[in-house]
């Protein structure tokens, strides 16, 4: 397979939990893509606009054959075949897939840019990304990103 992923899950309307377990056996299907570990689903308050409902948020950690563009696009399609529906830009959605990293690469294009350009400030991501990978850094950061978590305070609201 060779190259590694971790991607964010975050669904924060109709059956949440479904939508989670939806996403992943899709990307499970992906002959290219094979799941090899996920974290645990936090309930988290609700960032960047807070008149909605909590969001139910992982991180899964993927093998794949896909370059990171067909990664992006085959998570943009599985969004499509689950009916994403997003009302406003940071508004509530029923499923949101987030390359977070690719292997240990720096991509910038106005299609794709990983590390994901918010992964750093937001504890729903980084928590469940330390609990699968504990000492993962960002590629242009020496530091490692549990640092980065230590400066967030009270855990930004998951749980
Ligand atoms: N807690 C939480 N807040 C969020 N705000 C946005 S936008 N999103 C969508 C992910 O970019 C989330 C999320 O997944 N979880």
């Amino acid at each position: 397979m060779g190259n590694i992923a971790y991607i964010g899950l975050g669904s924060n309307i109709e059956n949440r939990l479904e939508n989670l377990r939806e996403a992943i056996t899709a990307l499970s299907i992906v002959k290219e893509i094979n799941v090899v570990n996920s974290s645990s689903i936090y309930e988290t308050d609700p960032v960047g606009y807070e008149e909605q409902d909590q969001f139910l948020n992982m991180v899964i950690q993927v093998e794949t054959e896909l370059t990171p563009f067909e990664l992006i696009d085959a998570c943009l399609e599985i969004e499509k075949n689950l009916g994403r529906k997003r009302l406003f830009r940071w508004g509530p959605r029923n499923i949101d897939l987030d390359i977070l990293l690719y292997n240990h690469e720096n991509i910038e294009t106005d299609k794709l840019i990983i590390p994901h350009p918010r992964m750093h400030e937001r504890a729903f991501v980084l928590i469940p990304l330390l609990e699968i990978h504990p000492n993962v850094s960002l590629p242009e950061m020496e530091q490692p990103l549990q640092r980065l978590l230590e400066a967030i305070p009270d855990r930004k609201g998951v749980r």
